[in-house]
Formats: structure tokens, C-alpha cells, sequence
């Protein structure tokens, strides 16, 4: 099979997105893994643009033994020579020279004419050859230049010593089509143009980068270049890991090989997102949060069935955790089956079917259902099975000018009959639990009362947990709602429940209580 090598310049490229600055250990640190990653050339930095940037690529181009480490450099015989410095004693080095060939930038950026272009160009790889083995010639803003002019450029670097010639698309601008053209072109039009590796570079601007590096390839092209997560300059540039993984899952249809070491492709993105600071988004290809999470039932249900049915890659394969099936607002019956088993608790079908009912209103509340809403809807549901009271209706009335008064309806399991009563108290959670204390006819004394979010964000839910003591005898009550003083009612006739069962002789059913791993 065909071989395609991965130049990555996240180290340069990507260090030019905005408000990112790796230091020299960092960079070092990113090029091991890079390396780890199985990358064949790895572009540490552009040693002319500062003293730091020199002793950063000085750096990785010594801690690393197997890929090549290249440096940028303008066509100017200055950025050669810092190049050849910052290099002198990596174990395997290389330069990356460019100038920018397209009329635009011909006129405005360079204010050149294409002869002098064509003779800026020689002259650098010339001199770059005489300092180093692999050089690397950049026609900047290939995309955007006359094909012919192209192969003129082509044809005075490679005599004058480039082995690899990249065209990038600088700006993002072409199609993927086009861009593939360009190297169908040159292979047809260029003398010599076998004895160097063809380049591609694309840029994100219209978010075809990696469509435009993978047509590329198509057309032949025997390196491609890269970030990981896409970091770079303006949108960014092809994210290495999604390219890596088109061609893996994709052989049939590219027949290529990388030699990539695809499990470490979490790992690095893990790395590059922590130490540049740019977060990856949750639905990035490959890397984003949610590339192998699933959270509609139709997609949960196949999932469980065969997992071929909605991933054509295993997270496995690129060193992730297993596939998560989110519990949320689409999830259906065999999903939640699923995390009811996976979290140890064995309940009847009916059991289940009853809570799934209650976990559809709870992802009406809340966006994504945790393990611990799960635990706390499972556990309501058997302090419900011990019922004595059950509460129908919390109502407040409060006002800082006001005395906090707190209606409260509850149904009376054994009477069949429902019950009102009202009472104010000192606070909104007093006054509440005066008027359970009514309407059951209980007098409990509070010993205990706490508070706690069971899980995040605005929309959590709350867990109140009170000890109450009657007649020398203490019981605990709990409740969960995502309404904090709802909990709290809860959780009082929770104990309240506790307090009549055992007085009545009625053992709570604890021991049938289903429990979680
Ligand atoms: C497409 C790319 O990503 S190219 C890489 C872009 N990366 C960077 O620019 C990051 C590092 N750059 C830097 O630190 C600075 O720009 C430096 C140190 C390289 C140069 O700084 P300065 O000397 O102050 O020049 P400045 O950046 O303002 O302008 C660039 C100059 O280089 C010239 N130039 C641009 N590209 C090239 C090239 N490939 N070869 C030769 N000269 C070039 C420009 O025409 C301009 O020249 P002028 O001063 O005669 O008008
Ligand atoms: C230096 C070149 C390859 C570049 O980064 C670009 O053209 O985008």
C-alpha cells in the first residue's frame, strides 16, 4: 500500500492562533508525544521569529530521536542561518523554507515580480541545501497561484536541492477538487517532479481543510501537513487526528498506510488542548466529547444491540474511553434498563417501567441524567414503597415583610383519603415542616438537617436529609427534588413515614432495597 507521511506543525502553526505561547518545555513535551504518535516530521518552531522560539526548536530538535524536526524559514539566507543554529545538534534535522508565490501576494505582501521570485527561491533552497539533508520548499499561497507559475517555481527548487514541495492552501479558499487539480497538474507538468514528495497544507477558512488534504492525497501526494485539533493561524488548519482516522477507517477507499500509532491520538489532543489552552469542542470529529457518546433511544437501543449500528470507529482505537451512552431527554427503555444494571440494582420489569416514566419528567427538568439522579430516583422509589404519607402538594407564601406560611396536601396511603393543613413558621423550611407535623398528626423534634447538590449546575438536583427523634427513637428521612424546599418536605415525611412504621410495627423493607454498586 501507497505510504503517506504526517507533518506536524502544531508547534508552529498552531502556536500561531491567537493568544497561544508554548513555552520551550512545553513544546518539548508535545513534540515527545507527537513523537510517540508515530509523526514523521515535526515542525518545532520558526527559529529566526525570536531568541525563545530558536531554543525551543533547539530543544525538542535534540530530545527528539526519531522524527525529523524542521524549522521555518523565510527565503532570506538570515532565517537559513538561525535555522542551521537551532539545529546543529538535533539527530535528525531538517528546514522548511517558503515564499509566497501567488499574484496577490506577489504584488502587495512581497513587491516582487515573478522573476525575481523564481530567483529568491533558488537561491534559498540553495543555500538551505548546503546546511541540511531534507529541505522543504513552500510555495506560500499555492492556492491561489497560476498553475504554470507553479511548475516554474517547481522547476528552479528542485535542481537547486528541495526533496519535499508543499503547496498549501494558505488562505482556505479552494475546493476540494481544486486543490487535488493542482497536483494532478504538476505531476503531468513539472521535469524532475518525481524526485521530490509532494506537500499539502490547508487552511480552515471555509472549513474544508481536511476534505482538501484528504483530495490531496487522492491525487497523490505523499505528505500531508497538519495540527492537532486543527489549531492555527486564523480558522486553523487540517486536524492531523481526523485525517489519520478518514485514512484509517477509510482504506478501503484511500489505500493508504500511515504508520501512525492511532492510540496515542486522545492523548495528544488531551495534551495539546491542556497546554495551549484552546478547548476542544464537544462535537469535534474524533476528539470531541461527544464523538463516541450517544443519547437518543433509537441510537442507545442499537447501540446496545451491535455497536457497528452507529460507530464506524471504536474509541479504542484512538485510546479513549468506551462509548458513553448518555441518559437525557431522548433516551428510551433499553438504555435505562442498561444503566440500572450497570450500576448493580435488579428490579422487577414493572419496578422499571415505573421509574423510566419518572427519569422521562426528571430530563424535562434536567439536560443530562448522572449515575447519582439514577441512584436518587431508584432510592425515592422504594421510600415511596414504605409510604404512608405522600406528599401531593408544597405551597409557600413568603415575603421579607411576611410571616413564611407553608400549605401542604398529602395523600394518606392507609385512609385512601387526602389531607390539608397550613402553618407558619420562623422560615419558609419551619413553616413546612410545622404543617406536615399537622396534617399527620406527628410531633417529631429535628435534630438533623443538611443540604447537598447530588448533582451539577443550575438545574441539579437538591438532596435534604433531616434526623428526626419521637419518643426517645431517631429516624432519617431524605428527600431529592431540584427544588431545594420541595426536597426538604421530602425528606420530613420521609421520617415522618419511618417514625409511624416502626411505631405501628410495620418493619420498613429495607432489606428488599435494591442497591447500587
Ligand atoms: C503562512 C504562514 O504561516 S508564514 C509564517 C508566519 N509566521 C510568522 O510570521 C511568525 C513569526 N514571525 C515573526 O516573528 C516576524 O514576522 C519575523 C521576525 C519573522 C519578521 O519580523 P519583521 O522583520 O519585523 O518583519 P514583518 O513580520 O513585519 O514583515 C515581514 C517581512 O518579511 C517579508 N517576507 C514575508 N515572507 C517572506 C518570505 N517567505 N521570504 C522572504 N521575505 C518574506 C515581508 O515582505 C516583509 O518584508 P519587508 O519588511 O521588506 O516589507
Ligand atoms: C509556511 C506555509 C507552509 C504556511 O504555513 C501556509 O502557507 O499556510
Amino acid at each position: 500500500m501507497r505510504k503517506v507521511q504526517f507533518f506536524d506543525t502544531t508547534l508552529r502553526d498552531g502556536e500561531q492562533s491567537p493568544g497561544v505561547n508554548l513555552s520551550a518545555e512545553e513544546k518539548v513535551a508535545i513534540a515527545l508525544q507527537l513523537e510517540r504518535l508515530g509523526i514523521h516530521v515535526i515542525e518545532a518552531g520558526f527559529a529566526a521569529s525570536s531568541p525563545g522560539d530558536l531554543d525551543a526548536v533547539r530543544r525538542v530538535g535534540e530530545a527528539v530521536t526519531h522524527s525529523t524536526v524542521v524549522s521555518l524559514a523565510r527565503a532570506v539566507p538570515g532565517d537559513i542561518e538561525k535555522a542551521r543554529e537551532a539545529l546543529k545538534n538535533a539527530a535528525s534535522p531538517g528546514i522548511h523554507v517558503f515564499l509566497a508565490t501567488s499574484p496577490i501576494h506577489r504584488k502587495y505582501k512581497l513587491n516582487m515580480t515573478r522573476e525575481e521570485v523564481l530567483e529568491q527561491a533558488e537561491a534559498a533552497v540553495r543555500l538551505a541545501r548546503k546546511y541540511f539533508d531534507r529541505v522543504e520548499f513552500s510555495m506560500e499561497d499555492g492556492g491561489r497561484t497560476e498553475k504554470e507559475f507553479l511548475c516554474q517555481v517547481a522547476e528552479r527548487v528542485i535542481p537547486a536541492g528541495a526533496d519535499v514541495l508543499n503547496i498549501p492552501d494558505t488562505v482556505g479558499y479552494l475546493t476540494p477538487e481544486e486543490y487535488g487539480d493542482i497536483f494532478r497538474y504538476m505531476k503531468q507538468h513539472v521535469t524532475g517532479i518525481e524526485k521530490v514528495k509532494l506537500s499539502a497544507h490547508c487552511h480552515d477558512d471555509l472549513g474544508m481543510a481536511v476534505a482538501n488534504s484528504l483530495a490531496a492525497i487522492e491525487a497523490g501526494v505523499e505528505q500531508v501537513e497538519g495540527t492537532i485539533n486543527g489549531i492555527g493561524e486564523r480558522a486553523g488548519n487540517a486536524a492531523l487526528e481526523e485525517v489519520a482516522m478518514a485514512l484509517a477507517t477509510r482504506e478501503d477507499h484511500y489505500q493508504v498506510s500511515t504508520g501512525l500509532n492511532l492510540k496515542e491520538i486522545a492523548k495528544t489532543s488531551r495534551m495539546v488542548s491542556k497546554m495551549t489552552g484552546m478547548l476542544v469542542p464537544g462535537n469535534k470529529a474524533v476528539v470531541g466529547a461527544n464523538a463516541f457518546a450517544h443519547e437518543s433511544g433509537i441510537h442507545q437501543d442499537g447501540m446496545l444491540k451491535n455497536s457497528s449500528t452507529y460507530e464506524i470507529m471504536q474509541p479504542e482505537t484512538i485510546g479513549q474511553e468506551a462509548t458513553r451512552l448518555v441518559l437525557g431527554k431522548h433516551s428510551g427503555r433499553h438504555a435505562f434498563r442498561d444503566k440500572l444494571k450497570s450500576m448493580g440494582y435488579q428490579l422487577t420489569d414493572e419496578q422499571t417501567d415505573q421509574l423510566f416514566g419518572r427519569f422521562k419528567e426528571l430530563t424535562d427538568r434536567k439536560k443530562e441524567v448522572e449515575d447519582e439522579d439514577i441512584a436518587s430516583l431508584v432510592e425515592e422509589k422504594w421510600a415511596e414503597e414504605t409510604e404512608i404519607y405522600h406528599l401531593e402538594t408544597v405551597q409557600l407564601t413568603y415575603g421579607n415583610q411576611s410571616v413564611p406560611t407553608a400549605f401542604i396536601r398529602v395523600y394518606d396511603v392507609r385512609n385512601q383519603q387526602f389531607l390539608d393543613e397550613a402553618a407558619c413558621g420562623n422560615g419558609s423550611v419551619d413553616a413546612i415542616f410545622q404543617a406536615i407535623d399537622r396534617v399527620t398528626g406527628e410531633k417529631a423534634k429535628l435534630v438533623d438537617f443538611k443540604i447537598a447538590s447530588v448533582t451539577h449546575g443550575t438545574d441539579a438536583l437538591g438532596e435534604v436529609y433531616v434526623k428526626l427523634e419521637q419518643d426517645g427513637a431517631t429516624v432519617q428521612g431524605r428527600g431529592v427534588s431540584t427544588d431545594i424546599l420541595e426536597a426538604s418536605a421530602r425528606a420530613y415525611i420521609h421520617g415522618i413515614n419511618r417514625i409511624v412504621a416502626r411505631r405501628d410495627g410495620r418493619a420498613a423493607r429495607s432489606a428488599e432495597v435494591p442497591v447500587g454498586s
